[in-house]
């Protein structure tokens, strides 16, 4: 198995954190100077408004979450730390703070956002913030502010100023009528959730835009992600990376899926490459906007049998929580991401269990002064308990 490293959050945690953005309440008033309407709809298939020898000025929204903090280190790194701000509603962490330009954004607040794409020239745009599954289902009326109206205020701004826009779909934007093993690009989506009724919104939206106005928009729905030294943000497949958290910090991980539950997943760093690869990807490749990207599935008994083999001494039980059941049973299983191979030339490097360890990738310190190690390319090879090191790595 790819990955894993390190140790993140409780699950309940993160439900109840302001890291979902549950604090938010207000929706601003949109102030549209210029609406889409007003884009000439026979603007360029391929217009965008940097020079294509420039690095493109990029600007994250909902950046401190699970996602986004790895993707302005991957992007700084291939564009320059000046041209990646990341921007949120939530207080930054020190060495997020350091490590790059940040800015405080709300996807409600229209003037506010479009004065941030202006002021910093903004050529492309991550649209990141979202309530995911779980945390939707608990406050509706907020999921469907953010994932609605503040993908519109997204979508809005960037064709105004002729952004090219990345917005992320999920294996939930498809439902219990979706064919589930595998589950193709194109197929009946009728999710049952606010987050996967507004993930799908987003995408029909985004390619209105696309062949309306014009507006470069690229989508990928994403597996559910493991990630190492980031918090899952309150979604169904958070037991994917709370399970190392656990094995590292108490040994015993209590799962509220059943151990038969097979979802799509895959390791951060494989869905961060598949983000700039098809940003980056040349129009014409794209015979689609919307692409499916997998890389492994799993059930959760499977896991707990592969971090056993690493912490034999790990206690895994059931506790099965019927929201997420019900939602985990109406995504796919398996996805189908051949589209996304033959076009753009997708590759996933991390999978489920192979038996060569190539390369030590990552240290990364535990809540708990508990050190993990992430390996690449297979198994997780081995979690070390260390003392805690002096500085976030
Ligand atoms: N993590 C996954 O497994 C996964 C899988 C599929 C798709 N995605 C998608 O990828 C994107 C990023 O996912 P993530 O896991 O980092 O999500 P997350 O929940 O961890 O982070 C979302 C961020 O959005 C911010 N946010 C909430 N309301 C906001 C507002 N009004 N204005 C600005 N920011 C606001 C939150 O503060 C939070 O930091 C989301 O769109 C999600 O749907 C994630
Ligand atoms: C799958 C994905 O969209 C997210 N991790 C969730 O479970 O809600």
């Amino acid at each position: 198995m790819p990955i894993v490293k390190n140790v993140s959050r409780a699950v309940s945690q993160l439900l109840q954190s302001s890291g979902c953005g549950c604090g938010i309440s207000i929706v601003p008033v949109r102030c549209i100077g210029v609406s889409p309407r007003q884009v000439a709809s026979d603007a360029s298939f391929h217009s965008v408004s940097f020079s294509e020898s420039d690095h493109p000025r990029v600007l994250i929204t909902g950046g401190l979450g699970q996602l986004g903090v790895g993707l302005a280190k991957l992007l700084r790194k291939r564009f320059g730390k000046n041209n990646v701000i990341l921007s949120d509603i939530r207080k930054p962490a020190d060495h997020v703070f350091h490590s790059g330009p940040f800015i405080y954004s709300d996807i409600l607040d229209y003037k506010n956002l479009r004065e941030i794409v202006v002021n910093n020239r903004i050529t492309w745009l991550f649209h990141y913030s979202a309530l995911l599954s779980a945390v939707g289902e608990a406050n509706v009326p907020l999921a469907r502010a953010v994932n609605i109206t503040g993908l519109h205020n997204v979508l809005d701004i960037a064709a105004e100023h002729n952004l090219r826009l990345f917005v992320p779909s999920t294996i939930g934007a498809f439902g219990p009528t979706s064919p589930r093993d595998p589950t193709p690009d194109l197929c009946i989506q009728r999710p049952r959730t606010i987050y996967g009724v507004s993930k799908v919104h987003a995408e029909l939206m985004g390619e209105y835009y696309h062949y309306r106005y014009g507006l470069d928009f690229r989508c990928l729905r994403y597996p559910g992600i493991i990630s190492a030294d980031s918090q899952p943000g309150g979604g169904t497949t958070d037991y994917a990376v709370q399970i190392f958290h656990d094995a590292m910090k108490t040994g015993k991980f209590q799962c509220n899926l059943k151990p038969d539950t097979r979802l799509p997943m895959m390791y951060i760093d494989d869905c961060l490459k598949a983000t700039l690869e098809v940003m980056e990807a040349p129009a014409e490749a794209l015979s689609m906007r919307t692409y499916n990207i997998s890389a492994m599935s799993f059930t959760p008994e499977e896991l707990a049998q592969e971090v056993q083999k690493h912490v034999p001494e790990l206690q895994v039980t059931y506790n099965v929580d019927e929201v997420r059941q019900a939602i985990a049973d109406s995504w796919p299983m398996n996805f189908d991401d051949s589209n996304a191979r033959r076009d753009w030339g997708w590759k996933h490097d991390y999978d489920l269990p192979e038996q060569e360890i190539q390369e030590l990738l990552h240290i990364s310190r535990l809540q708990a002064g508990v050190v993990a190690i992430l390996v690449r390319n297979q198994t997780l090879r081995g979690i070390q308990r260390l003392k805690p090191s002096p500085s976030y790595s």
